[in-house]
């Protein structure tokens, strides 16, 4: 939080849709919402849409193949027919994942509420319970549970809904905690409200868009287990539900093989429902909450109101013998009242070729805002108020297209946590593979060579093994080896790298940026590094931009920015950066 060193332009607050409002707009909300309400009707209408009764069964749709003249969906080997089952069975299924739901929501986030607010002994008891139950095997449960109650579906959601109370538990509280924090709390509690009113009007805010959307994946999990559960048998084989339907449907499936089909496609379907609808609400409501993603013409509004606060800036020329030019950038964010909050104010900046750039300040200052404008990968919600980035004379940030174009092929990144930015799921060679067929034109078996070749450059020793492996058996060091190799493959001219080594070892430091010294060296290689480390400047760089702020305080050779600093910030930080390092080689 830097608010005190931004430049706020007052602007008319916008205003926030309502969240089903957002939730219609989106694509994806909208199918599985419509879904979902459509499930409900059909469960409220079932004695209207059924064809026959729950337990009538009837001698002609034993077995029967789908389509047959009054059993649209065939029958099972008893007579049922499946899609007056499935009708009646998404009652039971909806009865289910509810008694679910509001058990767990109900145990969980109580206690919950109640232990992150209070602490104290009531929270040690709450946890010390949460993890025994949590240590519990839950199917296990279950089936002794039928040992005592019989085939009770409602009993054994129940239990299953005691299962997962501590997930509740665990969100709520941890969350409670961190806001009981805040200041906001503080002062509505000087200002003499109960505890109750706190908990209402404060508490219960914060904590309920992440409960509702960790409840659309609980509905999911129960449709799972209620099927689950009546699959093996432990449901009420009397009363039809989509497990029950299933169960019987797959003790016929050699007679009727269809008949497993429909329930299972409606089981997934709505289980996708669920779980996809969580996405959704959770964009939906976690980005509401924070910082509001604008529609174009808002944008351009706010934009366009901020410029006539501030004025419009001539924007300069790019530089002649740079390959990177950036002019008058300003970038800004809406705050929650509506205003635009600048962290970049308006800088400019050159890159020439083979240039090694230092990009150093304190946290906030604005460093990565630059690195990502120039990727054009800045956060969706971000406000490029004015200005332009010009690779080798041609705006980027005038056309999306040219960016995108740009991007990863003329502008390569080398992020700050290398084994966040591998999939787990694919072998380090497949993502490599598919990374440079995206941005270069060419076979897999020539990617792969030229791959192969780069590994061993950037010192893998055996890369057809290094390939094969997956992301989780290979170091960190190695990991950010294999990312500088993806980088440098599309043959980029500029290489923008945020903090590459702060998560590595210390002496794997040294090799990557030695490795990036050499790999600029021998292909010309233009590098923007931003870093907070100035031994890693002293080291790599041969020019350095100091930013306070969000503003340059400083733009020099290395060599004039250590010997000789200008601005009094910049000895500041020369001075702090060099007491740190005593401390260390003291220690
Ligand atoms: N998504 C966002 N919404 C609102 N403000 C943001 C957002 N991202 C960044 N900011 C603000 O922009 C300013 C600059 O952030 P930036 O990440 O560029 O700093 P930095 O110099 O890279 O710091 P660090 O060394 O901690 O990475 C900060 O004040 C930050 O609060
Ligand atoms: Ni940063």
């Amino acid at each position: 939080m830097a608010a005190h060193s931004a430049t706020v332009a007052p602007v008319a607050p916008i205003r926030r849709e309502s969240t089903l409002l957002q939730l219609l707009r989106n694509r994806q909300g909208l199918i599985w919402l419509s879904y979902l309400v459509l499930l409900v009707a059909v469960a409220l209408l079932a004695p209207t849409l059924a064809l026959y009764d729950v337990n009538v069964t009837d001698l002609a749709a034993t077995n029967a193949k789908p389509f047959t003249p009054g059993h649209p969906l065939g029958g099972d080997g008893a007579g049922y027919d499946i899609y007056s089952r499935l009708i009646w069975g998404s009652r039971q299924t909806l009865i289910a994942v509810l008694i679910v739901v509001s058990v767990s929501a109900a145990i969980g986030a109580t206690s919950g509420l109640v232990a992150g607010f209070y602490r104290g002994i009531f929270e040690t008891a709450a946890s010390f319970v949460s993890d025994a139950i949590m240590s519990l095997p839950g199917v296990v449960l279950l089936i002794a549970l039928y040992a005592v109650t019989g085939p009770n579906l409602p009993a054994a959601m129940g239990v299953f809904g005691v299962i997962v109370a501590p997930t509740y538990y665990r969100l709520v509280r941890s969350i409670v905690i961190t806001v009981r924090k805040e200041l906001y709390i503080d002062a509505a509690r000087v200002s003499g409200l109960s505890d109750l009113r706190i908990v209402g009007r404060h508490v219960l805010w914060a904590v309920r868009a992440p409960i509702i959307i960790h409840s659309s994946f609980i509905m999911a999990a129960g449709i799972g287990i209620e099927s689950g559960v009546s699959f093996i048998g432990l449901g009420n084989p009397a009363a039809a539900s989509w497990g029950t339907t299933l169960q019987r449907s797959f003790n016929g499936i050699y007679n009727n093989p269809w008949g497993v089909v429909w329930p299972s496609l409606l089981i997934s379907i709505t289980i996708l429902a669920f779980v996809l609808l969580g996405n959704v609400l959770s964009d939906v409501l976690q980005s509401s909450s924070r910082n509001k993603v604008l529609s174009a013409r808002q944008r351009r509004s706010v934009i366009a109101r901020s410029a006539a606060v501030i004025g419009e800036v001539a924007t300069a020329e790019p530089s002649k013998d740079s390959i990177l030019s950036i002019r008058g950038l300003r970038i800004g964010y809406l705050t929650p009242d509506g205003e635009v909050r600048e962290v970049v104010h308006g800088v400019d900046f050159d890159l020439r070729r083979g240039e090694i750039h230092g990009l150093v300040g304190e946290s906030g200052s604005g460093k990565s805002q630059i690195a990502f404008a120039t990727l054009g990968i800045l956060p969706r919600e971000a406000l490029v108020l004015d200005g332009s980035v010009f690779l080798n004379g041609e705006d980027l940030m005038a056309d999306p297209r040219k960016m995108r174009a740009a991007r990863g092929r003329r502008i390569a990144y080398i992020p700050q946590e290398p084994m966040s930015n591998l999939d787990p799921s694919f072998t380090v060679g497949a993502q490599l593979i598919y990374g440079l067929c995206a941005v270069r034109p060419m076979s897999r078996p020539e990617a792969r060579e030229i791959l192969l070749a780069l590994l061993q450059r950037v010192g893998i020793k055996d890369p057809e093994r290094v390939m094969k492996m997956y992301p989780h058996e290979i170091s960190g060091g190695m990991a950010q080896r294999v990312l500088i190799c993806g980088a440098v493959a599309s043959e980029p001219d500029i290489i923008v790298a945020d903090e590459p080594t702060t998560a590595l070892d210390v002496t794997v430091q040294a090799e990557v940026l030695d490795l990036l010294r050499e790999l600029s060296e021998e292909r010309g290689l233009a590098m923007i590094l931003v870093t907070h480390n100035l031994g890693v400047v002293a080291d790599l760089c041969h020019t350095v931009t100091v930013m306070k702020d969000g503003r340059f305080v400083e733009n020099a050779g290395v060599e004039q920015i250590f010997d000789s600093p200008s601005d009094p910030y910049t000895v500041e930080l020369l001075r702090s950066s060099r007491s740190v390092e005593l401390m260390e080689i003291a220690s």
